[in-house]
């Protein structure tokens, strides 16, 4: 049993002439960290809100533990499958930021130690401490997005999905955050679902990508199968990461070296190219 499948899953918005999904079968299992990439206008956030049913398919399914999402299970749904939106105004509207990462502890009807302890260890998870006091919607943009993913944390889902989790980040911020995002899985059983436009990152940061266009999964695989089809990536204007983009020209240029993708095997590769080892 897949802990969120979907098939065969189209999507229309009362207002779309076209179906805005159309046939999408997906995967997410157990610890996995699953990218979905695609241009603008794909169908990333449309996919991610069907995850914890806040919108319906117009036709195909969604299972959620093997189960179709009812209003009965709603509730459950949505504490096992926590969704941090794009916007982080979306998301965050308590008035202080301690009060806001509450917010959802409180609506599962946790008793308020467990609040208060759940609050305390992700606020410190997430490097907000000094912003406890502060209100939310005095924050940077970068600070509201840390404040709306330690609200989803705080109530511990089993699959985080979160779209675009860097946008608006600094670069240092990017790296915490993909740092901390990478870890869930081995430290806390979590799956992570995340969309990104970030490419550089995936490699390091994916078991399974996604490709969307259009509406469409159009490609799926581990990082390496995925960056090795030319035509897919070009479709869904997607660019090779730097260092297999540079691995690549060197062996178009006649020179030996192993194709590599993450940063270590990158570096065993150029020290084995140039008999460094
Ligand atoms: N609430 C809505 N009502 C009508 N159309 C919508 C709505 N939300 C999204 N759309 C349309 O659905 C399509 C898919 O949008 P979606 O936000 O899912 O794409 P995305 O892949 O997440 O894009 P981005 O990378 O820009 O965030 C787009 O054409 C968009 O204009």
């Amino acid at each position: 049993m897949h802990l969120i499948e979907t098939r065969d899953l189209c999507h229309a918005y009362s207002t779309s002439v076209r179906d805005v999904l159309h046939n999408v079968n997906f995967v997410a299992d157990a610890q996995q960290r699953i990218a979905v990439l695609g241009p603008n206008g794909a169908g990333k956030s449309t996919l991610f809100r069907h995850f914890n049913g806040i919108i319906q398919p117009k036709s195909g399914s969604i299972l959620v533990r093997g189960e179709p999402i009812t209003k009965a299970n709603l509730h459950e749904v949505r504490k096992f499958v926590g969704l941090v939106f794009q916007n982080p105004d979306d998301q965050v509207f308590s008035t202080t930021v301690e009060q806001d990462v509450a917010f959802g502890p409180y609506n599962l009807g946790l008793d308020a130690e467990t609040v208060a302890s759940r609050v305390d260890r992700v606020i410190s998870m997430l490097g907000l401490e000094d912003l406890r006091s502060r209100a939310p919607h005095h924050l940077s943009g970068g600070e509201k997005k840390r404040v709306a993913i330690a609200g989803v944390l705080a109530m511990e889902p089993q699959v985080m999905v979160l779209d675009e989790p860097t946008a608006g980040l600094d670069p240092q911020g990017v790296k915490e955050l993909f740092g901390f995002l990478n870890d869930l899985p081995a430290q806390c059983g979590v799956t992570v679902i995340y969309s990104t436009h970030q490419v550089e990152l995936v490699p390091e940061m994916a078991d399974v990508v996604y490709v969307m266009e259009k509406g469409e999964i159009t490609g799926v695989g581990t990082p390496e199968e995925i960056f090795l089809q030319e035509d897919l990536l070009s479709r869904a204007h997607l660019e090779l990461p730097a260092l297999p983009r540079l691995i690549k020209s060197m062996q178009d240029h006649g020179i030996a070296i192993e194709s590599a993708y993450t940063y270590r095997d990158a570096e065993a590769a150029f020290l084995k190219a140039f008999g460094k080892t």
